[in-house]
């Protein structure tokens, strides 16, 4: 079975396709900073030429349109034609009802619309990559793979919030987490990069920092605890999006300046989080330079993400009762050294010793701990696709 992965990333698309009997995968590709023209791609499939450059990729549609020319391209594709494909995975986000996976319908379609308001940067985005290959390959079975699926064994004082009974019982607002398929990715991961047969007994803060940026605790391979709530923007904070915020701070805003729902919603997602902070650019590859020329906003941005991520990596060493890994991933995470250096500073009491010159200067998947570290500080290249794909062969067999 050879499935195609699409991976709709709030700044990103990146797609794979996955032969399912060998696990290999036949190409794997993504276009960045999608919107900020230009945007940059890549695509390799192994024994041909890669291909990287820039292209202009206003939306996720034209960045998938791009992709799908490179995918059946004579020089550097895999395949005459993508009706050869099986199966469409989609790593979406949030369709409430649908807490894992499901066979795309009409009716999961209309639940991904229904909850756009919880994922608003990204569910509008899957609904239109959906669309279009529900027009590039009509009789092939799409599948939706949501990110919630992972944080389902979050205990029910973890994912609680402190609101009246009714919008519990009525409207489920409780954390639902989400980056489900990068964080299972990692408690799989982890231990086979150790040598470990399984999960039992390991203790991972999972620290995927990207375009979204959020951490999970994970106990024996499984979910306790994360930092995204009900929505995306619960957290961290993330590129141009707010993060964790005073409730009352909003309706303050609303009551004083007297801002629509839809105004004050546009500038939480667009104008917030290291944008807003840095008043650059919410990449943090542009914060780092801004940094590097003196802009003492663009310091704060870094300084205020960094922060962030330390007091969960200390909420979740108490919740784990102790730590053994730190795994970092995403964007961020894999190629981001000053920002994993900054994270790490100062943790040096709860055993978390990272190595700086390894930390400087190695790249992909790779361990970063100090001899002296209790704690082991890994790099975990994340291979979203691989679960996606995965977790889509299974509902294609299951349906028949
Ligand atoms: N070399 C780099 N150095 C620092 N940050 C980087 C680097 N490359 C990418 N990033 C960061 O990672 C983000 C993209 O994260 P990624 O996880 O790939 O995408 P998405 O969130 O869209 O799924 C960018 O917006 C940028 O902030
Ligand atoms: C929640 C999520 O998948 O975020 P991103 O697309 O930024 O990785
Ligand atoms: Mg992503």
């Amino acid at each position: 079975m050879r499935i195609l992965c699409a991976n709709v990333g709030s700044t990103s698309f990146k797609y794979q396709i996955i032969d399912m009997e060998t696990t290999t995968s036949l190409v794997k590709g993504g276009v960045e900073r999608i919107g900020n023209s230009p945007s940059a791609f890549t695509h390799a499939v192994p024994g041909k030429p890669s291909r990287e450059g820039e292209i202009d990729a206003p939306t996720h549609t034209a960045a998938i349109a791009h992709a799908m020319d490179l995918i059946t391209d004579t020089e550097v594709g895999c395949f005459e034609d993508l009706s050869q494909l099986d199966g469409v995975g989609f790593k979406t986000i949030l369709a409430r009802g649908y807490w894992r996976s499901a066979r795309i319908t009409e009716d999961v379609i209309d639940a991904l619309e229904t909850s756009t308001p919880l994922a608003p940067m990204h569910n509008p985005a899957y609904i239109a990559s959906i669309r279009a290959f529900q027009e590039l390959l009509p009789t092939t079975p799409l599948v939706a793979v949501f990110e919630t699926w992972f944080h389902q064994t979050i205990p029910d004082y973890a994912a609680e919030f402190g609101v009246p009974r009714f919008w519990v019982e009525k409207h489920d607002i409780r954390r639902y987490g989400y980056h489900g398929a990068s964080h299972r990715y990692i408690s799989e991961r982890v231990p086979q990069l150790l040598g470990q047969e399984t999960a039992e007994g390991l203790r991972i803060i999972s620290c995927h920092l990207g375009g979204s940026s959020s951490l999970c605790a994970i106990k024996d391979g499984e979910s306790i605890d994360t930092s995204m709530g009900t929505s995306t923007q619960y957290g961290m904070i993330q590129s141009t999006r707010c993060g964790e915020l005073d409730a009352f701070a909003v309706l303050y805003m609303i009551d004083t300046e007297g801002f629509s729902t839809d105004e004050i919603r546009r500038q939480l997602i667009e104008d917030s989080g290291l944008k807003g902070i840095s008043g650059t650019s919410g990449d943090m590859r542009d914060v780092e330079a801004a940094i590097e020329a003196g802009n003492d906003d663009a310091r704060l941005a870094l300084d205020t993400y960094v922060y962030g991520v330390k007091k969960y990596i200390g909420a979740y060493i108490a919740a784990l009762g102790g730590v053994d890994v730190i795994a970092f991933a995403g964007g961020i995470g894999e190629k981001s050294p000053i920002t994993r250096a900054k994270i790490c500073e100062g943790l040096e009491w709860c055993g978390i010793h990272l190595n700086a010159v390894k930390n400087a200067q190695l790249t992909g998947e790779v361990d970063l701990s100090a001899d002296d570290s209790r704690a082991k500080i890994l790099v975990v290249a994340t291979n979203e696709e691989l679960i996606v794909s995965r977790e889509t062969a299974r509902v294609l067999k299951e349906c028949g």
